[in-house]
């Protein structure tokens, strides 16, 4: 496009970028003569009004051929008043990469596994409109997407898993480190001041603890009423209890404030939910407030978790940030309760923001009247736990969602490890110029050095007596303790979790199984408690903030591990998860331990986290007195759940590339795994089932 041209557009539209290299973008976006051109154009307002009325109220089948229209009404809603985050043109400049045939040959398990579900409620077939059906499970979490692998064995695995077996490498970004520092230069420029009293660091010390290993080595040295953030949001960090910001949040903030795009890695539990939040609130306040009257009020920011437990968790601190915002509102949908409930209360309080699990955020577009409209008043945009719901499980969701919101908006992306694949990806929420910042220095771990983490190797029928010698070792050690112990399905979960009650020892379990209730009720008690063990699956292994966890367990790595897709598409690892799990420790720069139990047929899984602390243990030894103890427990355990623990497993690991290549080893392994619990004999499985599973006439299991 010859820069002459690019003069008049620059007339047309004041906001238009002039930089040269933006030229071939821009002419691609922009085609002559052009109606919708001229429509954005900020002198030719469209009354409000006016506007809004004559929009037509369709459900979502319509929001495509609508949005064009849909957002040059919200583009005029935004030009009514001066807006820092309307600026943006080079908007155009954003790809969204149309699905390959890999995306929907991978995603068609989890659609396959939601068509089940789905049946149940009348309701087959992705195709299919969908009206108002109330669904009962949370498809947007771990727990949703337990058919996703499309087979049998998938269907058996059940839950909370994700799909993974390459062994994953994340590359530091040395890009990323020093965009970090000019980022930070610039920013404690424009926003401090030179009276900031900030040093001008290299990019090496930007994660600079305060207190080298000390409990607030987390925290930077810049306070919160040094930024440009409003009265009313200060005073509600302040009471929140936060005075400096964390180094993920001092870093993210002033580049976020000045309406860039923001990917952003930081470790586990260190304030990365108000790195996005604050900001995100900073854009409703500054945004015209919206007449209470308004039929469909626009949901300004919208925040995406990969769980019903984080979802609530972001929406809690929300709520305690916007103390002082008595006109900003915050709404929760998470699936797991009736979606007529959630459609009357976001009718009944209306929202600024938003904070959604996927599943059930497309269950909204699709079937909440006026929903999609309310949409695409969406500024802001953020994917916590970004990583992850950029994977093939998510990913179909998170198309449809982002096709759902405005294509000018901000876009954020924030997690504790952000694989290369990922960054490959992530322009299809993020512009091409978004700041990748990233907190974890380069060469350091993506771990807690505070955390002292070690594995172990043992055959999987000590597995059980272990876990219970770790246990009451750890509880001896320290009668504060807080113990997370992740297991590998929702199945084998409930069964750790009956043999340790069995054991007498003080233990809770969630996992997708359980209903919602139930799941926020347990989730809050162990939030609050000490002396307490949470057995758990995958559903509390991102996000989930509880404080003083003294000890993770991992039963287990290969939680994430049976993809039946190509590395390429950006799936978070086992390694990954291996991370995140361990974060429910050492948060905040306190203390904590992680322990990997894993069976000598697992230890590869040692080679993708090879560059992480973990030491090898000793395998502590079990007294028979021990050992009777835990056989005598297990012979307590309904025989229903040893049973379902045994098919979960076997479906689980059937579907993981490495274990499940050799059908015969696997039997043995599932075999195994039935002894542990104490059966003599493995339990029967559904002919069909086996078939399904690919493993009919293979010795060693016995039909039904
Ligand atoms: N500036 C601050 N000062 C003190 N505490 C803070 C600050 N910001 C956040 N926190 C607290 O730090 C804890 C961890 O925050 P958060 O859950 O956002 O971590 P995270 O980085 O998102 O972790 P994860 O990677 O596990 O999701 C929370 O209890 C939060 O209240």
């Amino acid at each position: 496009m010859p820069a002459q041209l690019l003069s008049q557009l620059r007339f047309l539209q004041p906001l238009l970028p002039m930089k040269p290299r933006t030229l071939p973008l821009l002419s691609r976006s922009f085609f002559f003569p052009s109606s919708k051109f001229l429509r954005n154009a900020p002198f030719r307002p469209r009354a409000f009004s006016a506007r809004r009325d004559s929009l037509p109220l369709r459900p979502a089948k319509s929001l495509v051929d609508d949005e064009a229209d849909l957002s040059d009404w919200v583009d005029d809603l935004r030009s009514s008043r001066p807006d820092p985050f309307a600026s943006r043109f080079d908007d155009h400049q954003r790809e969204f990469r149309p699905p390959r045939k890999s995306d929907r040959v991978s995603s068609l398990g989890k659609r396959r596994g939601e068509g089940l579900r789905r049946g149940r409620q009348g309701s087959v077939g992705g195709g299919a409109r969908r009206k108002f059906q109330p669904r009962s499970d949370d498809e947007g979490d771990f727990g949703g997407r337990k058919l996703k692998r499309g087979g049998v064995g998938d269907f058996l695995s059940e839950d909370d898993d994700d799909d993974e077996d390459e062994e994953s490498e994340v590359d530091e970004d040395e890009d990323g480190e020093s965009e970090v520092e000019e980022i930070l230069n610039k920013s404690r420029t424009a926003l401090f001041g030179q009276q900031s009293g900030f040093d001008r660091r290299t990019a090496e010390t930007v994660p600079r603890p305060s207190s080298p290993g000390g409990s607030d080595s987390y925290l930077s040295e810049t306070r919160f009423d040094q930024c440009s953030i409003s009265p009313l949001s200060l005073k509600g960090v302040k009471d929140a209890g936060y005075e400096k910001m964390t180094i993920v949040q001092e870093a993210t903030l002033p580049v976020i404030l000045k309406g860039k795009d923001v990917l952003a890695k930081a470790k586990t539990g260190t304030g990365k939910t108000v790195a996005f939040l604050l900001p995100s609130i900073e854009a409703v306040a500054k945004s015209p407030p919206i007449d209470r009257d308004h039929r469909r009020p626009p949901i300004l920011v919208l925040v995406i978790c990969p769980t019903r437990e984080l979802a609530s968790q972001a929406a809690a601190e929300a709520n305690k940030l916007l103390k002082y915002h008595p006109a900003i509102g915050v709404q929760v949908v998470i699936g797991g309760t009736r979606l007529a409930l959630e459609q009357k209360r976001m009718q009944a309080n209306p929202c600024q923001i938003l904070v959604a699990t996927p599943g059930r955020l497309r269950d909204h577009i699709e079937n909440t009247a006026g929903f999609a409209t309310r949409l695409m008043g969406v500024k802001v945009l953020v994917l916590d736990e970004a990583d992850h719901l950029l994977d093939m499980g998510f990913r179909k969701d998170i198309e449809k969602i982002i096709a759902a919101v405005p294509k000018q908006r901000q876009s954020l992306m924030f997690s504790a490890t952000i694989p290369e694949e990922v960054r490959q990806v992530c322009h299809i929420a993020l512009r091409r110029d978004h700041e990748f910042i990233n907190t974890v220095q380069e060469g350091t771990e993506e771990t807690h050095s505070q955390v002292r983490q070690k594995h172990l190797v043992a055959p999987l029928d000590k597995h059980f007596s272990l876990l219970y010698v770790l246990l009451k070792d750890h509880i001896a050690d320290d009668i504060d303790y807080k113990v997370l112990v992740f297991c590998t399905t929702a199945m084998v979960t409930r069964l750790v979790a009956d043999l340790l009650s069995e054991l007498k020892l003080n233990v809770r379990e969630i996992h997708s199984r359980k209903p919602q209730s139930y799941r926020t009720r347990v989730s809050d008690e162990f939030r609050k408690s000490k002396g307490l063990i949470l057995v758990t699956s995958d559903v509390s292994a991102r996000g989930v903030d509880y404080p003083d966890v003294t000890l993770v367990i991992q039963v287990s790595a290969l939680a994430n591990l049976g993809s039946r897709h190509p590395r390429m598409v950006g799936l978070p690892s086992d390694r990954e998860q291996y991370i995140h799990r361990l974060g429910r420790t050492g948060r905040k720069g306190k203390e904590g331990q992680g322990i990997l139990l894993l069976a000598p047929w697992e230890d590869f899984f040692l080679h993708s986290v090879k560059d992480l602390p973990i030491e090898k243990g000793s395998v502590p030894s079990v007294d028979p007195d021990t050992k009777k103890k835990v056989e005598k427990a297990l012979s307590h355990v309904e025989m229903k759940n040893k049973e379902a623990a045994y098919q979960a497993w076997l479906g689980y690991y059937n579907s993981n590339k490495k274990v499940g290549r050799d059908k015969y080893r696997l039997v043995e392994l599932a075999n195994e795994f039935s002894r542990s619990m104490g059966l003599d004999n493995p339990p029967a499985i559904p002919k069909l089932v086996l078939g399904k599973m690919g493993l009919r006439n293979i010795p060693g299991l016995r039909a039904k």
